[in-house]
């Protein structure tokens, strides 16, 4: 199967000689769910956002949808963005907005016609099951609400590839696994999952993810790409 995201020998740094991530190679195949998991400061958020072209390597290449991010003009970044959910750490909601709007706020931009907005939205606020919050604003919201709302939006325009970082980190257990029941189906479906988190037990609830682990300097040698979830020893 081709892949939908290619890392060849990527090196990421934010301060020269630091490398965050060093020599990595990595393939994601279109409709599989992967893991990204490490300790806290191994690089997940970066590799994240390498995906989704808010950092770029210094050395190497990331192709996303066939495209080289490195030589491609900047011109083409946000067609190719559009095809791709974030569903960010801190949410980043429009606090002026109330929860229909935010979700609806990716439609909008598309300029969509407002019966398939409501009927859209409306299908998804049943899917995270916040039917009766569509008029409340983020403010008023716990911060699984919040968490769920992000994802709704995120998931709003069908995306090709869902990135997630970390977002069942707010949600209480019944919650977190509906959200991945729910993006579990969507991979099936032909959505690319790629989440990050530090919540191995996560893991045993998608049994066809594949799983990436981070060591601390996200080096070849300390990428694992493991087939199937196996307990770290
Ligand atoms: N903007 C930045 N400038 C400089 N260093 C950064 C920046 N962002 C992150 N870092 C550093 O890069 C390393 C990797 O950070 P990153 O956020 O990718 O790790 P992570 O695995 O997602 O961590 P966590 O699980 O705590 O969210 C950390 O040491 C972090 O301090």
């Amino acid at each position: 199967m081709s892949a939908i995201v290619q890392f060849d020998h990527v090196h990421f740094a934010y301060n020269a000689g630091a490398d965050i991530l060093s020599d990595l190679n990595l393939t994601f195949e279109p409709g599989q769910f992967y893991f990204v998991t490490g300790a806290s400061g191994a690089g997940k958020t970066s590799l994240l956002k390498m995906i989704y072209m808010a950092l770029r390597p210094y050395r190497g290449s990331v192709r996303i949808f066939g495209e080289d991010v490195m030589t491609l003009p900047e011109r083409y970044i946000p067609s190719l963005r559009q095809r791709i959910g974030i569903v960010f750490q801190d949410f980043r909601l429009v606090p002026e907005l109330n929860v229909f709007d935010n979700i609806a706020l990716p439609l909008r931009l598309d300029r969509r016609k407002e019966n398939f907005i409501h009927s859209t939205v409306g299908r998804i606020l049943v899917q995270i099951d916040l039917p009766d919050k569509a008029f409340h604003f983020p403010e008023t919201l716990s911060g699984g609400e919040q968490q769920r709302i992000a994802i709704a939006r995120a998931l709003i325009r069908r995306p090709q590839i869902l990135v997630a970082d970390e977002p069942t980190g707010n949600i209480d257990d019944g919650l977190a696994a509906s959200i991945l029941h729910l993006l579990s189906a969507l991979s099936k479906r032909g959505m690319t999952v790629i989440m990050a988190t530090h919540d191995l037990h996560l893991l045993d609830r998608v049994p066809h993810a594949k799983h990436i682990r981070l060591g601390t300097k996200g080096n070849l040698e300390s990428v694992a790409l493991l087939d199937q979830w196996s307990p770290l020893k």
